[in-house]
């Protein structure tokens, strides 16, 4: 029998009193594969990384991962699941290192999670090691371990987003939810951003909410398209391109804002 995919949403529907911020939304993301998430302001996206982080939770719909229903789906147990995120902007703590902040991201494999961890209470000796040389690695892969002991505020903001993609890294997920990951980044960073992205698919499957059409519709392998909370197109980025309810989603937004 063929493999679940890891995450399968299903006819997820959000409300906020009369307005329906998601509608019976539904799509799959699969090993190795970048999903993009788009629409128009408004179309949903942030509800939908909000449902999928645990942060919301849907009124009606369900949550797969690997194909076992998710219930009392929260932030908490994401990584622990194999899933973590960055969020928009930058979410690091302004007074650790940016080891420090990193080593926060590990706690799907560190023994004692969350702030026990983070503050060393419990972890041994050993452990404490591994997670360091394994945040270490990270870094280095980002280019940014030579910023290990510096405060995320002296860094550009560039450097700064490496820092929250690698505490995300660190707990090695199965499954990385990228909210908006290009916000204030440089041209150069972008580009960088994307051929990291395309890497890291190679081991894990991505989902990245994004505004900026050039990176989603270079970095993506499926786009799903999001218009006041319905799914109106899923596919390739040329297919989705080419569909007119897409364009008329985008141009229609100008006079709806
Ligand atoms: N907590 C909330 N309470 C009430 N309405 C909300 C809440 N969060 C979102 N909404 C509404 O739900 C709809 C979807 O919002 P959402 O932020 O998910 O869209 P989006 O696609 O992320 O928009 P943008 O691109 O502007 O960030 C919008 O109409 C928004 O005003």
């Amino acid at each position: 029998m063929a493999e679940p995919p890891l995450l399968r949403v299903s006819d997820v529907t959000v409300r906020f009193g009369g307005l329906t911020a998601l509608d019976r939304v539904s799509f799959t993301a699969g090993h190795g594969e970048v999903l993009g998430v788009i629409g128009p302001n408004g179309a949903g996206k942030t509800t939908l990384f909000n449902v999928v982080c645990g942060f919301q939770q849907a009124q009606e719909g369900s949550l797969r991962w690997r194909g076992q229903v998710l219930r009392g789906h929260s932030p908490h147990r994401l990584a622990a699941l194999g899933i973590t995120r960055t969020l928009q902007g930058l979410g690091l703590f302004g007074h650790c290192t940016v080891l420090d902040n990193v080593m926060i991201g590990a706690d799907r494999h560190a023994r004692t999670g969350g702030l026990a961890g983070f503050f060393g209470l419990r972890r041994t000796a050993r452990e404490d090691r591994a997670l360091r040389e394994r945040a270490m690695a990270v870094l280095a892969d980002l280019g940014i371990d030579g910023h290990r002991d510096a405060l995320p505020g002296a860094l550009p903001y560039g450097l700064a987003k490496r820092v929250a993609l690698a505490r995300a890294l660190v707990a090695e997920p199965d499954l990385l939810l990228l909210d908006e990951p290009a916000g204030g980044l440089s041209e150069q960073d972008m580009e960088d951003l994307g051929s990291r992205v395309r890497h890291l698919a190679e081991s894990m499957a991505v989902v990245l909410v994004e505004h900026h059409m050039d990176l989603v519709m270079k970095v993506c392998d499926r786009v799903v398209v999001l218009d006041f909370g319905r799914v109106i197109a899923d596919g390739t980025p040329a297919q989705v391109q080419a569909d007119p309810a897409v364009t008329e989603a985008y141009l229609g937004a100008v006079p709806r804002a």
